[in-house]
């Protein structure tokens, strides 16, 4: 019931997942999750970030309305409107009230909040609904495909009848309401715009009360579908008529049985005070970068590495101590056999093995055709990486109250309303790294000695590798904490230097190259983040292992025009990338 900002250039039909996944969800009863996007008209009040999550709903209504087909939009034969799904969404019960609703806050409707919340007792053996944490929109529809049938929809025909008015036309006909006691042991819950509802004259069939203007035909073959029933008889609804929904479509629906068992719960525990007890002192766990509601009753995300801190009051829990510093050896030193990975080989991307004797590593150079050479620095001995693994926490810990060194950073790249951060806390280093995300720049003198040490390391191993010493003059170095990743990109910039170097610490991690769609003419402008599900994205051809302690090195340039890469790590990981960047004459 926001607001719709954008014309249909087409019907909405089953032929689209999206629709089609949310009418099954009706039929079926799956809970769904609903996002508030940033400017949503009804928050009552400033989201300050993309998104936020607000719950599970399930889908208690569907029906179609008429949308009059935008100038310059070609329209359907016979007709100049198009068909809008519209979908009616309840809170689900069983989650308590709502973390979003704010005590005193005009409502954009006129609830009692005695209604808002409502007792609910499952019946004892509730179905444990499967549905999958999953972006990718096939998968979401397939796993409600798989969740078993509404319980009490049965062999009546009342649920298509209420669920999705477009479906029903196909010949039958449907009792009247004072039959369905009858069909139903178990009955959905009241809906009481149904009751006010009536019986099409021309098509027969039944359509719900919805706005207090009049009966609608929500039967979208009949021919009276979408006009408004009055005591002086059928008339149009203009583009500019205001529909208010009934008062009786607005009231509060308890939840049925079916939907109220959720697959799990989604709005995090409150914080605790205490940032030891919050982590457990697992400090590269996923509950130290999931959002929180504060005391303000405010939503906000984890921003800082080293403590809750909420954007709209300024309160902030108490920060994490050297006793949350994950030590060197207790992070996973299972190393793989060097040769390991090249044996198992990616079998179009030539490579050779050698030795380094000072200090001693296996580097496997693997060449990536028509870009440059990629090696993998493995060292016999990684003490030397233990120290910085451990600077790198304790920097992140006592880092400034008002300039915290390591955050997530503002994504340059978002197309979407409202700021999205990047998945990992990172801090640049040098000349500024402005692309991919948008990260203040420290000066050498100023940053942190873990970053110059880890600089030191990167300048060694490359000279020692390639023969020659490359003047690095910016370090990014990320923070990643279960569960986060970098997608498929590159490090294309203006001005950026042929070498890229990466030191790795902490837990490994698999990073990937796979060859660009199309090897684009590179433009030197934003970003080109090529990752999520896309079929016809080429797969990748290069998979490296990089444990605590080693060294990756991208030598040619052609290696970021041509190619992508992605690192995902398997658990508390920090990574200083290094580059040379001269400034562009922009
Ligand atoms: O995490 C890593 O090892 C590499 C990160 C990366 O690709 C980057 O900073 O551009
Ligand atoms: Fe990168």
């Amino acid at each position: 019931m926001g607001k719709v900002s954008v014309s249909l250039a087409a019907d909405h039909t089953r032929s689209d997942a999206r629709i089609d996944t949310l009418i099954l969800a009706a039929q079926r009863r799956a809970p769904v999750i609903l996002l508030a996007g940033e400017g949503y008209a009804l928050l009552p009040w400033k989201l300050g970030c993309a998104y936020a999550v607000l719950g599970w709903y399930w889908v208690s209504c569907t029906w179609y309305e008429a949308e009059p087909c935008a100038d310059g939009v070609e329209a359907p034969e016979g007709r100049s409107w198009f068909h809008r799904l519209k979908i009616r969404f309840d809170w689900i019960n069983t989650q308590g009230t709502p973390w979003w609703f704010t005590k005193g806050a005009p409502l954009p409707v006129k609830i009692p909040i005695s209604q808002l919340i409502l007792p609910l007792t499952p019946p004892p053996d509730s179905p444990t609904p499967s549905v999958e944490t999953n972006h990718d929109g096939e998968a979401v529809r397939n796993a409600v495909w798989r969740r078993a049938p509404a319980r009490n929809i049965g062999p009546s025909p009342f649920d298509d009848l209420y669920f999705s008015p477009l479906e029903i036309h196909r010949g039958k006909r449907y009792p009247g309401d004072h039959l369905l006691a009858n069909f139903h042991p178990d009955p959905p819950p009241a809906r009481p715009w149904l009751h006010a509802g009536q019986r099409c004259p021309s098509c027969l069939n039944y359509s719900p009360r919805l706005y207090r203007e009049g009966w609608i035909c929500l039967v979208a073959e009949c021919i009276q579908f979408w006009l408004l029933s009055t005591t002086v008889g059928l008339i149009p609804i203009s583009p500019s008529m205001k529909l208010r929904y009934d008062e009786t479509f607005l009231r509060v629906i308890p939840t049925p049985y079916d939907a109220a068992s959720l697959p799990y719960n989604i709005v995090p525990p409150p914080p605790s005070s205490s940032p030891q007890a919050e982590g457990t002192g697992e400090a590269g766990s996923r509950s130290l970068w999931r959002g929180f509601v504060c005391s303000c009753g405010r939503s906000n995300c984890r921003y800082r590495w080293e403590r809750l801190s909420c954007r709209a009051c300024g309160q902030h829990s108490a920060a994490q101590t050297d006793s949350d510093v994950v030590r060197a050896s207790a992070i996973q030193s299972d190393k793989a056999d060097p040769l390991g990975e090249a044996d198992e080989g990616s079998p179009d991307i030539p490579m050779s093995v050698r030795r380094m004797l000072n200090p001693c590593a296996t580097v496997i150079a693997y060449e990536l055709p028509q870009a440059g050479t990629v090696y993998h620095v493995m060292h016999d001995h990684v003490e030397f990486a233990d120290a910085i693994w451990e600077a790198y926490q304790r920097a992140a810990i006592h880092t400034s109250a008002s300039t915290p060194l390591f955050q997530r950073r503002a994504l340059k790249s978002n197309t979407i309303k409202g700021q999205l951060l990047s998945q990992q806390f990172a801090i640049n280093s040098g000349a500024s790294y402005k692309y991919i995300v948008e990260t203040l720049s420290y000066p050498f003198a100023d940053s942190p000695d873990c970053v110059m040490d880890a600089l030191m390391v990167i300048r060694k191993r490359v000279a020692a590798v390639l023969g020659e010493a490359v003047d690095f003059n910016e370090i990014l170095s990320v923070m990643y904490r279960e569960g986060q990743k970098m997608s498929w990109h590159d490090d294309g910039e203006h001005g950026l230097g042929p070498v890229v170097a990466a030191l790795s610490l902490g837990s490994p991690a698999t990073m990937s190259f796979r060859p660009k769609a199309s090897i684009k003419v590179h433009r030197g402008g934003g970003l080109a983040l090529s990752g999520g599900v896309n079929p016809s994205q080429p797969a990748s051809v290069l998979n490296l292992t990089l444990s605590h302690g080693d060294v990756v090195i991208m030598s040619g340039r052609a290696i970021q025009y041509g190619y992508d890469h992605r690192v995902i790590p398997s658990g508390l990981r920090v990574a200083a990338t290094a580059r040379v960047i001269r400034a562009s004459p922009e």
